[in-house]
């Protein structure tokens, strides 16, 4: 639980507030000043004027969503006005950004009537792609959505209403079916007749409820026919609730909820009792939405009943019913077909879809998200989490097609798997870079067809990728993954049936895993005696080999030295030098390579670093430094990147005289000397390296005309807490440790590596394996 004072605090420090803007381009020099301003933004005018759509072409519009509100109903608080919704509409704007990578302009506007609203939004409709209509009041918010669909070219979506529809639906589906109740026989009642609670119930008859077994409540409690304020003569009457109207001899809320099997609540905190869910019928499904407090706490519900299924509106309990998991994905999937509005088939595909992912294994990454081991489709888990990156994927996804099937997309989406490329992207730096890794890994496949098309020998089967840490459950996930993504077909070491009672555990399926126990693996005697072959001379004898044999990190690497293994990934639950040592021992270097190494990748906003060494050498000679800086060099070029290397030290091209320098000042030249190709240069201070101004000011005959991004370390002391740092303070996100030098691949991960993380590194393990193989064919 958060305390008033850290949430007035959070909005309070620094800049205040929760959003600013941000420019997209550079603007540093005069020449940025010339294109932004005038006169090179005369250009684009003049386009966008010839043709209107251009804008899309030249402008943020196409990103752009105003959420715009007059603060009559903000959250379950009431009528605060427009000043003071304004930290709930900078919210949404932070959730929009964070979720889908929308950009947004909160509107408060002081405009208490309904027309005042319409003619703003109207106003401001050159502006957007998409309107988010937040927090007004009903009936006043139908009105006005209804009138701005009519007259809007650009999406107009009332959040209030169809989000928190489409998700509490998505929830009701999947609630129905855990306690196997049928949607057209549930009893649902409705508290809350307003912008949230009229649109439920709409959605949930669309879903298939049957309008009979429907009774709507509001502050005067049932809507029952002959009610007087619900009269068409009323002064107050109101035709939204006119529809819900229904002949019941329930009036009050307790008395409706009655044997009830589901509860919404879309009204104001406490007004449901714990009598009242002791009276529902068996398995009651109880969305008590009100925020920021619900209609009945999680606690106190699941103390009236045990057989509750509970979903609040807020993220501090499980089932967090919130409408956070549908606008962002439902304007994502809108903007990027252009659609002109979002209809009832693209809301029904959101529902559907958030529905289906909860019933698909969670990632371990939003398990540690929500501090938990496990996560698993049930009573506690109705819906997806927002924070399931699987839902940016599919929810958009799904609301793109809806709309193209549907009319709406003014530009439909033409290939969906590089529509997905593009909404990874938006995940984040290292997604994308390892997109096109995997994407990379892939081809194994198609190179496999097209040997099957040539004279050569089709023996490319799919790269196979030892794990020897096989029952850890990570390893599992990540090897479930590994197959789904089509990377590498994963060899999972162990104890079979240990393995096999892990993966029913994680719902993995096996079938194209393959199992290796090297205890009973018919090589085991074979590589005993070549790897005495290989160390009796280092003291090993046929006992100890035959000994060795018997551990999974001796096996892996000797299976690899025979070509059994493509690939080998290690570490998650041993110390790195324990995992590297058999490696070493084992696998041969690089040609005129006699040091392996470590680097990682950092992946910052506007560019990618590479660091090395990062992990093995802890006081390199000039002669390993060089060698780091060759297979640094190398691994860039796998990534498709240009190295520009710089060797670190804390002096800048002979400033200082000392022992270190001289050493990274021998390791350049060496590096010259061997690839006269490369850029490189050193000795020189971090900022020298990346800062192309001092580069060019100060040191204009350095072979580095542009910022370095390889930074070779002079020690491993400096090159671990560098990278660290940078991940920490920097916000750069790092992909490794990926180990250099061996002439086999094989990668040692961090202790307690992520799934995501492991797969990362069996794609890059894979892509490796693939160049060695091609390498071996053309030569
Ligand atoms: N979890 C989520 O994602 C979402 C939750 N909500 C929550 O739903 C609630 C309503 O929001 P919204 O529809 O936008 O607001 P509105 O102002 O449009 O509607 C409020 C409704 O609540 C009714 N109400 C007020 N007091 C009571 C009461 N004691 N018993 C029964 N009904 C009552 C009002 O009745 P009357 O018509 O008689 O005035 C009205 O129908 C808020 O708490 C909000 O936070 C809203 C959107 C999303
Ligand atoms: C979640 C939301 O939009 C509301 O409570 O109003
Ligand atoms: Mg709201």
């Amino acid at each position: 639980m958060i305390s008033r004072d850290e949430a007035l605090e959070y909005h309070r420090r620094g800049r205040p507030g929760k959003l600013e803007v941000t420019p997209s381009k550079p603007c540093l020099t005069q020449r940025d000043l010339a294109l932004a301003y005038s006169p090179g933004v005369a250009e684009p005018c003049r386009e966008i004027y010839q043709t209107p759509d251009d804008v899309y072409l030249y402008t943020g519009k196409s990103n752009l969503v105003a959420v715009v509100t007059n603060g009559s109903a903000v959250l379950g608080l009431g009528p605060l006005g427009p000043l003071a919704s304004k930290p709930v509409m900078e919210g949404k704007g932070v959730l929009f950004k964070r979720f889908a990578d929308i950009d947004v302009f909160d509107l408060e506007l002081n405009a208490p009537t309904a027309d005042g609203v319409i003619q703003a939004c109207r106003l401001l409709e050159p502006t957007f792609g998409g309107i988010n209509l937040e927090d007004i009041a009903a009936p006043d918010c139908f009105y006005i959505e209804e009138q701005l669909k009519e007259t809007l070219a650009i999406p107009v979506f009332h959040d209030d209403q169809h989000g928190t529809a489409i998700i509490s639906g998505a929830a009701l589906l999947n609630a129905c079916e855990l306690v196997g109740k049928e949607l057209d026989e549930i009893k649902l009642v409705i508290n809350g007749a307003g912008a949230a609670g009229i649109a439920c119930a709409k959605f949930y008859l669309t879903l298939g409820v049957n309008p009979k077994n429907l009774l709507l409540c509001d502050s005067k409690g049932v809507l029952y026919e002959g009610r007087q304020d619900l009269a068409p003569d009323h002064p107050r009457y109101n035709p939204y609730k006119a529809q819900f109207i229904r002949p019941s001899q329930a009036h009050t809320l307790e008395e409706a909820l009655v044997g009830a099997d589901v509860f919404c609540g879309l009204s104001i905190p406490n007004v449901v009792t714990p009598e009242m869910v002791r009276s529902m019928g068996n398995n009651p499904i109880i969305f008590a939405m009100a925020n920021p407090d619900p209609e009945i706490t999680y606690p106190d519900a699941l103390a009236a009943r045990p057989d509750v299924i509970m979903a609040t509106g807020r993220s501090d309990y499980p089932n967090q019913v919130n409408n956070v998991l549908g606008f962002p994905f439902i304007f994502r999937g809108a903007l990027d077909v252009r659609a002109h509005t979002i209809n009832e088939a693209m809301k029904i595909a959101a529902a559907q879809a958030l529905a289906a992912l909860a019933k698909e294994g969670v990632p371990e990454t939003v398990c540690r998200a929500y501090g938990m081991e496990k996560i698993e489709f049930g009573r506690e888990y109705l819906i997806p989490k927002p924070f399931d990156p699987r839902v940016l994927l599919q929810v958009t996804i799904a609301v793109a097609k809806a709309a193209a099937e549907s009319g709406a997309a003014r530009a439909p989406i033409q290939d969906f798997e590089v529509y997905r490329e593009q909404l990874e992207r938006r995940l984040g730096r290292s997604k994308e870079v390892m997109r096109q890794v995997i994407n990379k890994a892939k081809r194994r496949s198609q190179l496999a067809i097209q040997s099957l098309e040539t004279e050569k020998p089709a023996s490319l089967g799919p790269i196979r990728i030892a794990f020897p840490e096989g029952d850890d459950e990570r390893i599992i996930r990540a090897a479930s993954r590994i197959v789904e993504e089509g990377i590498g077909e994963p060899v999972l070491f162990g104890n079979f049936h240990e393995i096999q009672v892990k993966a029913k555990q994680l719902r993995v399926n096996l079938q194209q895993i393959e199992l290796l126990d090297p205890q009973t693996h018919p090589l085991r005697e074979d590589l005993a005696r070549q790897f005495f072959a290989m160390r009796a001379r280092r003291g090993v004898t046929l006992a100890e080999a035959r000994r060795h044999m018997l551990r999974r990190h001796y096996y892996a690497p000797m299976l690899l030295l025979r070509g059994e293994m493509d690939a080998v990934v290690c570490g998650e639950t041993y110390h790195y030098p324990d995992s590297i040592r058999p490696a070493l021992q084992i696998l041969p270097l690089d040609k005129g390579i006699r040091h392996a190494s470590g680097l990682y990748m950092l992946l910052f906003k506007n560019q990618i670093i590479f660091c090395a060494d990062t992990t093995v050498n802890i006081t390199p000679d000039a002669e390993t430094l060089a060698e780091i800086a060759l297979s640094a060099a190398d691994t860039a070029r796998r990534f498709d990147i240009e190295p520009r290397i710089a060797l670190l030290s804390f002096s800048n091209f002979g400033s200082v005289k000392h022992a270190l320098v001289d050493l990274v000042q021998e390791a350049v030249e060496m590096v010259h000397r061997r690839r006269p190709d490369l850029v490189i240069d050193g000795e020189m201070q971090a900022d020298t390296a990346t800062n192309e101004a001092i580069l060019h000011s100060t040191y204009p005959f350095s072979r580095l005309k542009e910022g370095a991004n390889v930074l070779i370390f002079p020690d491993l002391t400096s090159g671990n807490i560098a990278y660290k740092l940078l991940v920490e303070l920097g916000g750069a996100e790092a992909i490794g440790p990926i180990l250099m030098g061996l002439s086999k691949p094989y990668h040692v991960l961090q202790r307690d590596a992520s799934v995501d993380a492991i797969v990362n590194i069996a794609a890059i393990a894979a892509v490796q394996a693939q160049e060695i193989e091609l390498q071996a064919r053309s030569a």
